[in-house]
């Protein structure tokens, strides 16, 4: 068994905030703790249920149909495991994260969780099935080994590593139900209705969907009553189960509490998945972008006006101005529009690069810097112009290194006022393109609006 980097707090994602649960939330999880504990909690004292969990991610991804075994497929260049891993990292009360790889894998999951700086991983060998992997996982948990910072929790959470899409209240929500009930887990409406085949290939009977529900994680378990289950469990089991909460019913008589889960705690198996996958998080690290630019008068006036232009075109997109620039990289804005005026040169593109380099914002998510600049006949001659903004390709090449994805926009400044509008609405529909693709295929190029 081996340990990630321990301590410490993972990494920030964008997405769904638990905006309105804190109540809620705190509820929750006042009623996991026992009432001296909640007691202790409350004169600042002991800490809450250790709360461990157990990612399963030993399989080789067959119905995926490519070599890389899921876990380890990219999504815009970052293995979707890592993603998993984030999202359970930012449940700062689950202490600890166990991840079940096979040997072979088991230096590239080292490798990962270094680069994305990861926290609070241990690694176990994986088993050739996945209760057997999760046994494993387990097995790391009860037994603590020499060395190991594991120990045996109350509560284990046991979430396949290829559902990225997990959030704090459902994980909250079958860990307060496990307490309770000795077993929870998540489960979705049916999409399509289950039937049973007779012998012969032809329809034996259709069940009633409004009776069944589909299973799927993240799940909870007291720790001794799931531990239990797995070492009472059979070879077939082992071998053939599919069913966590199916083994807590059958070897230690524990009815799992239901819980409702949301649409996103599918699982990845096919590869329309992965490209499912990569679009819910395009979207999620598009919603925010931050406008530089100087507040020299004759500047600002254009740069307002595209600013004003981009939060037309772009409804539901968070528009905020670069004045804070540190505060706009802790709220985790993905996207930054530099605005320069009267100048052809990188010198604000460069520095808003060097303050992002800085801050490791690209460690996580691919960061959009849109460099815009204005083509008025007065100032610089065209040819000259031209000349300096093909410097982009060299820096854009350089700064891809740091994942991040630069390009240029030249935008026509006419004296027309009209003419002017025009140019900035083509202007801000580009910028939002490459917001929503970030295709790193465009980075470097010079876009004229
Ligand atoms: N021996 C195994 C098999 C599966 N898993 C993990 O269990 C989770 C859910 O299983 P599944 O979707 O079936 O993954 P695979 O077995 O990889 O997929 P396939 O059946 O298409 O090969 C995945 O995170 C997978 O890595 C595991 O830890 N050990
Ligand atoms: O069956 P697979 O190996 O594809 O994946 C395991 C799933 O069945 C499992 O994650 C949920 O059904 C909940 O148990």
């Amino acid at each position: 068994m081996e340990s990630g980097t321990p301590g410490g707090s993972g990494p920030a994602e964008p997405g769904p905030r638990l905006r309105g649960l804190g109540g809620a939330l705190q509820a929750a999880w006042a009623s996991l703790l026992s009432g001296a504990q909640a007691q202790a909690q409350a004169e600042g004292g002991c800490c809450a249920p250790a709360v461990a969990a157990v990612l399963p991610a030993g399989g080789s991804g067959e119905r995926m149909g490519v070599p890389t075994p899921k876990q380890f497929c990219p999504i815009l260049e970052r293995p979707l495991i890592s993603y998993t891993l984030q999202a359970l990292e930012r449940v700062r009360w689950i202490k600890d994260i166990v991840v079940a790889v096979t040997g072979g894998n088991m230096e590239a999951m080292k490798g990962i969780i270094q680069r994305y700086q990861h926290k609070r991983i241990s690694l176990v060998e994986a088993g050739v099935t996945r209760h057997r992997s999760i046994f494993n996982g387990l097995k790391a948990l009860a037994e603590s080994q020499p060395n190991s910072r594991l120990s045996r929790p109350e509560v284990v959470i046991i979430h396949d590593a290829v559902r990225p899409f997990v959030e704090e209240d459902v994980l909250l929500k079958v860990v307060t139900a496990a307490k309770e009930h000795g077993a929870a887990g998540a489960i979705r409406p049916l999409v399509s209705t289950v039937i049973s085949p007779s012998s012969d290939g032809c329809l034996d009977h259709s069940l009633d969907r409004t009776k069944h529900r589909a299973s799927e994680m993240p799940q909870a378990f007291l720790f001794d009553v799931i531990y239990e289950a797995y070492q009472q469990c059979s070879d077939y089991d082992l071998e053939f189960g599919t069913e966590c909460l199916q083994l807590a019913l059958k070897y230690c008589h524990v009815k799992a509490k239901l819980v409702e889960g949301s649409p996103d705690l599918w699982k990845v198996t096919y590869k329309r998945d992965l490209y499912a996958a990569e679009s819910i998080i395009k979207e999620r690290i598009s919603q925010q972008m931050c406008v530089v630019m100087d507040t020299k008068e004759d500047e600002e006036h254009v740069g307002r006006c595209l600013e004003e232009m981009l939060k037309n075109e772009l409804n539901h997109v968070k528009v905020m101005s670069g004045r804070d620039l540190q505060q706009v990289i802790l709220e985790q804005c993905y996207n930054f529009v530099c605005v320069n005026v009267m100048t052809s040169d990188f010198e604000k593109t460069q520095k808003l690069l060097n303050v992002l380099d800085e801050s490791n914002l690209s460690i996580l998510y691919p960061v959009v810097v849109i460099s815009v600049h204005f083509l008025d006949n007065k100032s610089i001659p065209f040819g000259r112009k031209m000349e300096d903004l093909m410097q982009i390709k060299e820096l854009a090449r350089e700064v891809k290194k740091r994942n991040i994805l630069l390009c240029g926009l030249l935008i026509y400044y006419p004296q027309d006022e009209q003419k002017l509008q025009e140019s900035l609405r083509q202007g801000a529909t580009i910028i939002a393109t490459l917001i929503k693709e970030r295709d790193s295929g465009l980075i470097g190029q010079l876009l004229i609006a």
